[in-house]
C-alpha cells in the first residue's frame, strides 16, 4: 500500500474463487501488509496474520491469549453467542499458566507413539466397516458423510471407552455443539447438558469398572502434586477432545482426499508408492486452503509482530492456512509435493496450545488413506473440482460434500 492511500479493511474470512484454492490476497498479504485490518463476520474488526513467522511467533508468545471473552475482545461469529470460540466450551478447562500445563500434561502423556500404534488397526477397522456400507450402497457417494465423519467420533468413543451403541449419540452431541450456526440455542443448550450427564454416569461407571482406555486413565491419574483431575475437569476434557477432534478431523479426511483426487496424478502416485503415505498426510495438512478462519488471539498490552506494533485491545486472527504457503519457508509452497520433508506446517498450531491430539489425527489420516488406497484405487471425483463447495459456517471450514465414485 502506498503512502497516502487509505488503509484497506477486508472481510473476513477472504473468499477464494474455487473450494480448494487459496485466496489470491493471501499471497498479496504476505507480501505487503503482513499484519492487515479485517472485519469479521460479527462485524468486529481483528488484524490478520499470514506471514509464517508472525503467525509462529504469535501462537507461542502467551500473551496472545485464548481468552475471546475478555472484555473489548472481538466476537467471532454474528451469532449472539459470539460462536465456540466465545462460549463458555472454553471457559470449562484451565485456559492458561500452571494449570493448563498440568492438565495438558496429564491428557498429553497418553498420546504415546506406542499407543497409537495400538490403536491403528481398530481405526483400518472402521475405517473397513465404514467402507462396506459404502460400497454396498454402490457409487456416487459422499466419502465425507459415509466415512470422513462418523470416522473420528468412533475413534474418540474409543478413546473414552463409550460403547458402540452409544457412537451416533456421541456424533449428534459433537455436530450440535461445534455447529452453532446450524442449531438452534435450545437445541445445543439440550445437547450439551444431555452430553454432560451421560459423560458424569459414564464417568462413575468407570470409576467401578475401570476400562483400558484414556478416560479410566485419567479417573486414577495424579499431576505432579499428586492430585487428581476433578469429576469437573473429567467431564470438560472429554467434551474437548470430542470438540476439537471430531470435525477438525473428518473435515481433514474429506480435504485431504478430495485434494489426491483433484490431480489423478496424486492419487496414481500413492498407488505406486505407499511409502508416501505419511509425508502426503503432513502435505494435504499444509496444502489445505480451506480449515476455516484459523486461530483467534486477544492481547491484553500493547506488542510487538515482526516490525509492528500491536494495540492492547487488539484481537488477532493467526491464519494458519496462509502461512503454511509461505515461499519464505516452504520452496515452490504452491505446489503440493507429496514426499515434501522437512514440512514444518501450522496446522497444528503451535506453542502452549498446539495440538494435543495431533499424533492421533495423524494416524487416523494415514490409517483412512491406506485402507482407501487398498480398497478403492479406482477412486475418483463424481463431479468436477469446480462443482466443490466449501462449508461457510464457523470455524472449522472444508467442503460440504466430497462425492466420489470407484
Ligand atoms: C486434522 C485434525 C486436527 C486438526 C487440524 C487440529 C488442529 C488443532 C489446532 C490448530 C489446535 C490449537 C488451538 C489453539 O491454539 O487455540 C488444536 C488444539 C487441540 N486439539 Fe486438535 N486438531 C485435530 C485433531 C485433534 C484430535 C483428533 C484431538 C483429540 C481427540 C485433538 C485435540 C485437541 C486438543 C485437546 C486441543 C487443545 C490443546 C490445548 O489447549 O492445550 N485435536 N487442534
Amino acid at each position: 500500500m502506498g503512502a497516502g492511500e487509505p488503509e484497506e479493511v477486508l472481510d473476513y474470512p477472504i473468499p477464494s474463487p474455487a473450494a480448494l484454492e487459496p485466496p489470491p490476497e493471501w499471497a498479496r498479504l504476505r507480501d505487503r501488509c503482513p499484519v492487515a485490518r479485517v472485519t469479521l463476520p460479527s462485524g468486529d474488526e481483528a488484524s490478520l496474520l499470514t506471514r509464517y513467522a508472525d503467525v509462529k511467533q504469535a501462537l507461542s508468545d502467551p500473551r496472545f491469549s485464548r481468552r475471546l471473552t475478555a472484555k473489548g475482545a472481538a466476537r467471532i461469529a454474528d451469532s449472539e453467542s459470539g460462536g465456540v470460540f466465545s462460549s463458555d466450551t472454553t471457559d470449562a478447562l484451565p485456559q492458561s499458566g500452571q494449570g493448563h500445563l498440568k492438565w495438558r500434561r496429564m491428557v498429553g502423556r497418553w498420546f504415546t507413539a506406542k499407543r497409537m500404534a495400538a490403536l491403528r488397526p481398530g481405526i483400518e477397522e472402521i475405517a473397513h466397516r465404514l467402507l462396506d456400507d459404502m460400497v454396498k450402497s454402490g457409487p456416487p457417494a459422499d466419502l465425507k458423510a459415509g466415512l470422513g465423519f462418523p470416522l473420528p467420533v468412533w475413534v474418540i468413543c474409543t478413546l473414552l471407552g463409550v460403547p458402540d451403541s452409544d457412537r451416533d449419540r456421541f456424533a449428534y452431541w459433537s455436530d450440535t455443539m461445534l455447529n452453532l450456526t446450524r442449531y438452534g440455542d435450545d437445541e445445543i443448550s439440550q445437547a450439551q447438558a444431555a452430553f454432560a450427564a451421560y459423560l458424569g454416569s459414564h464417568i462413575e461407571a468407570k470409576r467401578s469398572a475401570p476400562g483400558d482406555d484414556l478416560l479410566s486413565e485419567l479417573i486414577t491419574a495424579t499431576d505432579s502434586d499428586g492430585e487428581r483431575l476433578s469429576d469437573a475437569t473429567l467431564v470438560a476434557t472429554g467434551k474437548a477432545l470430542l470438540v476439537a477432534g471430531h470435525e477438525t478431523t473428518a473435515t481433514m479426511i474429506g480435504e485431504m482426499v478430495a485434494m489426491l483426487l483433484s490431480d489423478r496424478r496424486r492419487w496414481k502416485r500413492l498407488l505406486a508408492d505407499r511409502s508416501l503415505v505419511r509425508t502426503a498426510v503432513e502435505e494435504a495438512l499444509r496444502f489445505d486452503a480451506n480449515p476455516g478462519i484459523g486461530l483467534p488471539r486477544y492481547i491484553s498490552e500493547d506488542t510487538e509482530i515482526g516490525e509492528h506494533s500491536l494495540a492492547a485491545g487488539t484481537t488477532v486472527m493467526c491464519s494458519m492456512a496462509a502461512a503454511n504457503r509461505d515461499v519464505a519457508v516452504f520452496a515452490n509452497a504452491a505446489d503440493m509435493d507429496l514426499g515434501r520433508s522437512p514440512n514444518t506446517h501450522l496446522a497444528f498450531g503451535s506453542g502452549a496450545h498446539s495440538c494435543l491430539g495431533q499424533a492421533l489425527a495423524r494416524t487416523e489420516l494415514q490409517a483412512v488413506l491406506t485402507v482407501l488406497l487398498d480398497r478403492l484405487p479406482s477412486l475418483e471425483l463424481a463431479v468436477d473440482v469446480a462443482e466443490l463447495r466449501r462449508v461457510e459456517g464457523l470455524p472449522v471450514g472444508g467442503l460440504r460434500e466430497v462425492p466420489v465414485r470407484w
